[in-house]
């Protein structure tokens, strides 16, 4: 079974590889959105995977980390595009949640990218 949780995150970033004249070598921001999923049978007693206050708390440093920053400055980030940005948060993430089996991350409504267990 799979659990979920849901981030927004505000941030600044360009993309500093894309060719001449690429919009998005330009600085902009998005509200981010993250979804951490996490894999696991529901504990018979107390009906659930773990509780999401947990998850929430498991995410918390990562989260200050990179709300209401300019993501190019952070180590492991200087190219943030959704990809980079989704395996950099499951990486990080996995030790403090051992059952983590997705992040999802969009960068707006129609656009963003999923770093799963097999994705590495
Ligand atoms: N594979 C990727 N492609 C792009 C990324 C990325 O991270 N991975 N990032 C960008 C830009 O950061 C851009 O801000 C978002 O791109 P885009 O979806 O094109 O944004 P729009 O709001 O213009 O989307 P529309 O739905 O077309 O309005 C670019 N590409
Ligand atoms: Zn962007």
């Amino acid at each position: 079974m799979h659990i979920f949780k849901v981030f927004h995150i505000e941030a600044a970033h360009r993309l500093p590889n894309v060719p001449p004249g690429h919009k998005c070598a330009r600085l902009h921001g998005h509200s981010f959105r993250v979804e951490i999923h996490v894999a696991g049978e529901p504990d018979p007693q107390l009906g659930w995977v773990m509780d999401f206050a947990d998850l929430k708390a498991a995410f918390a440093p990562l989260f200050d980390q990179l709300d209401h920053h300019y993501l190019n400055d952070i180590e492991g980030l200087e190219n943030p595009t959704s990809e980079v940005l989704a395996r950099w948060i499951f990486t990080r993430l996995q030790p403090a949640l051992p059952g983590l089996d997705k992040v999802m991350v969009n960068e707006t409504c129609t656009s963003g990218a999923t770093c799963s267990r097999d994705s590495f």
